[in-house]
């Protein structure tokens, strides 16, 4: 089981994706920025290590979601959503091969890892500028 924490960063009603790249796991899918949850850490403290190293960004946390598992062929993933705010910083991309803003209700346009399917789902049954 791995457990991963991952952002959904909002800024002006848009919301960030990051593409993975061609080197990682699940290569080129869509996913939120976030990593896997190290030893004595919490997720959120990992969400804020993770944020910085691979975009340099510090995030605000402004809610949580629940947890959402995914039984991938070789491992299960369990993410640990945060609803964020970008605190300080400029993106800058480390780890990903690309980032896209888009508006909530685009957001099942892209293709995501299978795992994010249920967090979107969850976040746009929650989330304020959503017009459904
Ligand atoms: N960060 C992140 N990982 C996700 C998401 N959805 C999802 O299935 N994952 C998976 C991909 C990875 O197997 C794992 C996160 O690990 P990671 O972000 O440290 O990825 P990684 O490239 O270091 O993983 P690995 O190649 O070393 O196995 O969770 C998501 O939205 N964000």
């Amino acid at each position: 089981m791995i457990e991963v924490a991952c952002a959904i960063i909002e800024k002006d009603g848009l919301v960030l994706a990051a593409q993975r790249s061609e080197r990682m796991s699940l290569p080129l899918k869509w996913e939120f920025p976030g990593g896997k949850i190290e030893p004595g850490e919490t997720a959120e403290e990992c969400l804020c290590r993770e944020l910085f190293e691979e975009m340099g960004i510090s995030v605000a946390v402004k809610k949580c979601l629940p947890a959402s598992t995914y039984h991938y062929p070789k491992a299960s993933v369990t993410l640990y959503p945060f609803v964020c705010s970008i605190a300080s910083g400029e993106i800058v991309l480390d780890e990903h091969a690309a980032i896209n803003w888009l508006p909530p209700e685009e957001l099942q346009n892209l293709d995501w890892a299978e795992a994010d399917v249920a967090v979107i789902e969850s976040y746009l049954a929650t989330c304020e500028s959503c017009s459904r």
